[in-house]
């Protein structure tokens, strides 16, 4: 992939994970810089040897890729200083968002010289090269752009296009936020093994390398629906048949689509607390 200067504006969690991802696959350090207000933050980065600043303005003015990792709530704050006295100009650059629900419309009201604006929605698993991300770019996008944008994802994880850019509130609750939703039921099955008397760690073993094996599972068996590998795990009358009856009984299934649909419904709303 091509190694462009890209400036991030954030270096929060979402920014270490595909930065730190970037790093592991062998992006040149020196193209990226990452600005943050935190030094500790910073610092971090700094320490693998990624340009560091709280200097948004300077570091933009020579960025040919613009990512911007704030949190929605404050992306009109951070993008004032840049239009205020037209100081930059964002029109051959590739301007990237991260931000949930932030629409490309609400973006280019924000920066109005930029021509390229294209979102994406990452997850923090592009830390450890396993990453899903969605992106959705407007039809005046250029290709060598919308390339740049999908090999930059695809160095850390997998990638999908969506055309309308209303699904994307789906795409977050498929793929930014859907780690959250794992990692809550790894929680909750360490606990209970906790509570069986097994001690942390050998819990934690348990369910992280079942967790794995399962994806691995379902990875490796693109022709196998994931309801039978469900079903070759239960044996009729056995255990796995007890414990999914219990997350039947309680309708897990609709708790789940309650759940996206939550994460659907917050990302169609944040808009309005810009
Ligand atoms: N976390 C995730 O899994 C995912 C997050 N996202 C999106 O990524 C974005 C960032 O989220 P996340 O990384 O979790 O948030 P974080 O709060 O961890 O990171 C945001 C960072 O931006 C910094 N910041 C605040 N103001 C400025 C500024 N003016 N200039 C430069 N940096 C600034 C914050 O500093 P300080 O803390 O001091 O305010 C913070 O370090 C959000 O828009 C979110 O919707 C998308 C997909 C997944
Ligand atoms: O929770 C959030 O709003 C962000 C977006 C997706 C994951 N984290």
């Amino acid at each position: 992939m091509q190694h462009k200067l890209i400036t991030f504006i954030g270096g929060g969690n979402m920014a270490q994970a595909i930065v730190f991802g970037l790093l592991n696959k062998g992006y040149p350090a020196e193209k990226i810089t990452v600005c943050d207000p935190n030094q500790q933050k910073r610092d971090l980065f700094s320490q693998k040897r990624v340009n560091v600043s709280n200097d948004n303005m300077t570091s933009v003015q020579s960025a040919e890729v613009v990512l911007f990792a704030v949190k929605p709530q404050v992306l009109t704050d951070v993008c004032q200083p840049f239009t205020e006295k037209s100081e930059i100009d964002f029109s051959n650059k590739l301007v990237i968002s991260i931000a949930a629900g932030i629409s490309v419309a609400r973006i280019q009201a924000l920066l109005p010289t930029a021509k390229n604006i294209i979102r994406i929605m990452p997850n923090t698993p592009a830390l450890v090269s396993q990453g899903m991300a969605g992106l959705y770019a407007p039809e005046n996008v250029t290709d060598k752009f919308k390339y740049f944008a999908e090999s930059l994802l695809n160095a850390v994880g997998k990638t999908c296009w969506v055309d309308n850019e209303q699904d994307m509130h789906s795409i977050t609750a498929g793929s930014g936020s859907s780690p959250a939703y794992f990692f809550l039921f790894m929680e909750a099955m360490q606990q209970a093994l906790v509570e069986m008397n097994i001690d942390k760690s050998t819990a934690r073993l348990l369910v992280q390398q079942s967790a794995l094996g399962a994806a691995q599972m379902v990875k490796e068996n693109p022709n196998v629906s994931i309801s039978q590998l469900r079903e070759n795990v239960t044996s009729k009358g056995g255990t796995t048949a007890a414990a999914l009856a219990i997350f039947n009984q309680q309708n897990l299934q609709e708790m789940v689509r309650s759940a996206m649909s939550a994460c659907v419904q917050r990302s169609q709303e944040m808009e309005k607390d810009l």
